[in-house]
């Protein structure tokens, strides 16, 4: 059999994350052409990410010494939520799983006779590190132990869904995107994939409505069995070509819009935060990412509360005389799906496929879990269209699932002050959230009463944002009345005990890249 010809249009992180796997995976048995417009620019945001972007990495061979410091790359130890509660408060949402005491989540026992006001202090190790802005590995390299295992054989060549709830990796990245694109493209380059640069002018259908070739000024047409749309919020050919219709979740998540600034800042001085802060805003939130030598910062809002120029002013105020130099990027942003992100011979992948706000930095999640699931039911011989379903099943499933978890953080938000927030208490819901939302009111979200398909998070994200926002009366489970605390206050302990461990021995992150920067000593 003739190897597959795979036909990639754009080269953002989708595109290139795309092309590097899918080599990776089959090598010469797919032959790969990706094509990017240098008229159309990428969308130039994207720097955070979940833990299971190392199991993408691992895939391709890759160690942090050989992408981080060419990415400009930090770790994230969880999501800080500023403000969400009430002003000056902030809690987090960390990469540690919730410990269970006598078959009961230790966040239950802290419902029933909480030490302190901060259930994330008291419940995770990693509240306090990231307090104490401290970095997760020594300076030699090693691991602070939580439980996982780096590298263990028997989680080895798992894909992410495979892994979830085995253990949980206790980082994830922030990197610049712009960088990652470029050092993904030299690697699939190196591996065989041929990349054009070059504007796709028309996407031309055959008889029985499939894309024959797609059409370009500088390379004339480019032919392929499989076309992967990574054209970004455009969806050049999942929707402008094929017409596969977007199912918009504005309905329920109104935030449209961004505006975003990359301000230099001197770590030196400042230190480098291990995770993302979300801070709430009037009509939003803003991010802020600490990168290797910069910040990347953006106010997400609705446009039906808060209009660009004054997104941009606040934006710049709460930044400081650093972003006076800075130009924003101003960003329309597409909320919601494709209905079936493949179609014919054509797969989005990336914000052509669906995108959501970034509050849980999900955008390259999305990006990894479909490549995992392309590769899952890519057309190989024998292939049934079936496979297509279930492919289609599995992105819908993970987008549903997220866009329900964003949801719950606006409707467990305590702050009610200005007309966007108290809207956010009479805001329409996904199905099933509000039923679900009762019984973890009285039993905290577990993996019977979540989202009940793949989408990434684990139950206890769900208790983090609904313990964490303040915003909705939860009782712990009333069995718990009747029982023996005494083992849950030792965990508390231990838990307090091994945080202030770990602040005396671990370095600050900006000791640990300087270290690890190519010349340093
Ligand atoms: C405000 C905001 C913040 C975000 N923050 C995060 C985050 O913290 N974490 C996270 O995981 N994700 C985040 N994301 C999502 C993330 O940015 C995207 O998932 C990721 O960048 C992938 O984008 P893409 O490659 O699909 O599209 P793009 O970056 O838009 O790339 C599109 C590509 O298509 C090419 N193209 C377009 N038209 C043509 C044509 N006619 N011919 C040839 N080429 C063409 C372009 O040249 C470009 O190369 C964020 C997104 C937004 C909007
Ligand atoms: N599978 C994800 C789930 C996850 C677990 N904890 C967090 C925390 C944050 Cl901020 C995002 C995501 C997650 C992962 O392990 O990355």
């Amino acid at each position: 059999m003739r190897n597959r010809k795979v036909v990639i249009v754009g080269g953002g992180t989708a595109g290139w994350m795309t092309a590097s796997y899918l080599r990776t995976a089959f090598g010469a048995g797919v032959d790969i052409t990706l094509i990017e417009s240098d008229k159309v620019n990428t969308v130039g945001v994207g720097e955070a990410t979940f833990s299971d972007i190392r199991h993408f990495f691992q895939f391709l061979g890759l160690e942090e010494q050989d992408w981080m410091p060419a990415c400009n790359a930090t770790y994230k130890l969880a999501v800080r939520f500023e403000n969400w509660r009430r002003p000056g408060h902030h809690f987090y949402h960390p990469f540690e799983q919730m410990r269970s005491v006598n078959g009961f989540p230790l966040a239950d026992w802290w419902l029933r006779n909480g030490p302190t006001d901060r259930f994330d202090r008291d419940c995770f190790v990693m509240a306090a590190l990231c307090d104490e802005e401290r970095n997760p590995r020594h300076l030699d390299g090693r691991l602070i132990g939580q439980g996982f295992s780096e590298n263990a054989e028997e989680f080895a060549g798992l894909t992410m869904s495979e892994h979830q709830g085995k253990t949980q990796f206790p980082y994830a990245y922030h990197f610049e995107a712009a960088l990652l694109a470029k050092f993904l493209t030299k690697f699939a380059v190196d591996r065989g994939v041929r990349h054009l640069v070059g504007n796709v002018e028309d996407v031309v259908l055959n008889q029985q409505g499939d894309i024959d070739h797609v059409l370009t000024a500088e390379h004339g047409a480019l032919h392929g069995d499989l076309f992967i749309d990574c054209t970004g919020f455009r969806g050049l050919l999942i929707n402008k070509a094929l017409e596969e219709p977007f199912i918009s979740y504005s309905d329920v998540l109104p935030n449209d819009s961004a505006v975003a600034l990359q301000v230099p800042q001197d770590m030196e001085k400042r230190g480098i935060r291990p995770c993302t802060t979300a801070t709430a805003q009037d009509a939003g939130w803003i991010w802020t990412i600490p990168l290797y030598g910069r910040i990347g910062t953006g106010y997400v809002y609705a446009r039906d509360y808060l209009e660009p120029e004054q997104a941009e002013r606040v934006l710049r105020e709460f930044v400081g005389p650093a972003a006076a130099e800075v130009e924003a990027n101003h960003i329309r942003m597409r909320i919601g799906r494709t209905r079936n992100a493949w179609t014919r011979n054509c797969v989005a992948i990336g914000l052509s496929s669906g995108f959501v706000e970034p509050l849980e930095s999900t955008g390259i999640f999305f990006i990894h879990h479909a490549i995992e699931q392309l590769v899952k039911y890519f057309p190989g011989p024998g292939w049934e269209p079936t496979m297509r379903t279930m492919f289609n099943d599995a992105i819908r499933h993970v987008m549903d699932g997220v866009r329900e978890f964003l949801c719950l953080h606006y409707l467990a938000a305590a702050r009610d002050d200005t007309q966007y927030w108290k809207d956010t208490n009479t805001r329409r819901l996904p199905d099933g959230l509000a039923e679900r939302l009762e019984r973890w009111q009285v039993q905290l979200p577990d993996s019977e009463n979540v989202f009940p398909y793949y989408h990434g998070l684990p139950p206890y994200s769900y208790m983090c944002i609904l313990l964490g926002m303040g915003g909705i009366a939860l009782k712990p489970s009333a069995a718990l009345a009747l029982a023996d605390d005494t083992a849950a206050l030792k965990e508390f302990q231990y838990i307090r005990d091994r945080g202030s461990e770990l602040i005396e021995a671990l370095p600050t992150q900006y000791d640990y890249f300087t270290r690890m920067r190519p010349g340093a000593r």
